[in-house]
């Protein structure tokens, strides 16, 4: 059985806009997924559907063969701690409220009872707190620091904390290291990959940036005005049986 199963999702905007068109594809436990596809295309709407934000129109989005698709937030919850997310722009994704250590401890404190924890073991909120820093290698005296006062990098990794403190087996990765400068897009992506091997997590990797999801994946689907247009090992990545859009992307990276 399949981590995550989308069958033939449709999605249509309030304003007659058809986004995303009858979109398969699934992925496995373990499994780095690359999407790419121009600014548009309904990349973000996919993830959005995914994380329940948006309802779909039609078909059908299961985790371990449950549906979890157009569910209310109460029937959502147990899966929530599941699938988590690591978005574009960092500070969407932490209260500028919150201290680090409140933000760390957050979904924790959401979804604690249902949590058998695998890869952490502490005895206290702080130890916690401090495993989760030092995992994403940011110094243990950020935990007071509000998020106006980080770097962008900074609240990037706070954010990967966030999302691996559940023990997900599924992160959406959308655009994940893109408003940062191109060190630290690198080092992000780098410990992104890491974490993903000693967590165990499967991960979608929304970019457009082909050369970043080559790196990171271990196969690639392309997405055109809605629609899944080509999907391939990485390996198959310049074979020739390519569709024409893949290769229009290829050559733009060349
Ligand atoms: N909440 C919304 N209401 C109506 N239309 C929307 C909404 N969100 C996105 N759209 C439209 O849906 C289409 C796909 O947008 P989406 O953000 O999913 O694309 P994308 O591939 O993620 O783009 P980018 O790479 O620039 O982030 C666009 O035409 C956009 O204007």
């Amino acid at each position: 059985m399949r981590l995550l199963d989308i069958r033939n999702i449709h999605k249509t905007y309030d304003s007659g806009e058809e986004v995303l068109r009858n979109v398969n594809f699934g992925i496995d436990s373990k499994e780095c997924l690359g999407l790419i596809g121009e600014s548009g295309c309904g990349k973000s709407t996919l993830a959005r559907c995914i994380l329940g934000i948006e309802p779909i129109d039609q078909g059908a989005i299961s985790y371990k063969g449950t549906a979890l698709h157009n569910k209310s937030d109460r029937l959502l919850k147990p899966y929530r701690k599941n699938i988590q997310a690591v978005l574009q722009n960092p500070a969407s994704g932490l209260n500028p409220k919150l201290k680090v250590k409140e933000s760390l401890i957050d979904p924790f404190q959401q979804f604690g009872d249902q949590i058998e924890m695998k890869h952490f073991s502490y005895t206290s909120e702080g130890e916690f707190i401090s495993q989760l820093l030092e995992m994403v290698e940011l110094p243990k005296n950020l935990a007071d620091r509000y998020p106006h006062e980080l770097s962008g990098g900074q609240k990037q990794r706070v954010t990967i904390a966030r999302a691996v403190s559940t023990e997900p087996s599924l992160i959406i990765l959308d655009e994940p290291a893109s408003s940062l400068d191109v060190l630290s897009q690198a080092s992000v992506l780098a410990l992104m990959a890491e974490l993903r091997e000693r967590l165990d997590m499967s991960y979608l990797f929304i970019s457009h940036d082909l050369s970043a999801v080559q790196e990171m994946c271990q196969r690639i689907m392309v997405m055109k005005e809605g629609e899944i247009v080509d999907s391939f090992k990485k390996e198959q990545l310049f074979s020739e049986s390519r569709h024409p859009y893949t290769k229009e992307l290829i050559s733009l990276f060349e």
